[in-house]
């Protein structure tokens, strides 16, 4: 599975923690991050990742560019809903691409658990075998 790994500035150190603990799991996939997010990551955590620009440079959007050409099966992105954020109309376009073409997105801890268990577990698997594009269209 390809997955993309984002958390902005003040969820940073919840998603390294998080991907620490599940590091088995993600280790077995393939991981794309925005800049800051992923340049943490492979720091603290040892992971390989493709990185993108930064979030507020264009990051979210490569990200959703990403899922537009079906590239991308699962998002996890720890967001800050306290703080305002320069990129909001990046952030809120990335999600509705999720919606769009109907894949799964973790933007809190508690969803991202129950998710990678589910994607250790195999219930991810439909992914690899949907037409995801024309999906939005059944
Ligand atoms: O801003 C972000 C998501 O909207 C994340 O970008 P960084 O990983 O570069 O901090």
């Amino acid at each position: 599975m390809n997955i993309a790994l984002i958390a902005h500035d003040e969820k940073k150190q919840h998603l390294i923690n998080f991907v620490t603990a599940y590091e088995p799991i993600f280790k077995e996939h393939t991981l794309f991050a925005t800049g800051t997010t992923g340049k943490r990551i492979t720091e603290e955590v040892g992971l390989s990742i493709e990185r993108l620009q930064s979030g507020p440079l264009g990051g979210d959007q490569q990200i959703g560019a990403k899922i537009a050409t079906d590239d991308l099966d699962l998002i996890i992105f720890f967001r800050d809903p306290l703080t305002a954020q320069p990129h909001e109309p990046d952030v809120t376009a990335l999600l509705r691409l999720c919606d769009v073409y109907r894949i799964p997105v973790a933007t809190n801890a508690a969803t991202a658990e129950i998710i990678v268990r589910g994607l250790a577990n195999g219930w991810l698997d439909w992914r690899s075998i949907q037409d995801s594009v024309g999906a939005y269209h059944e």
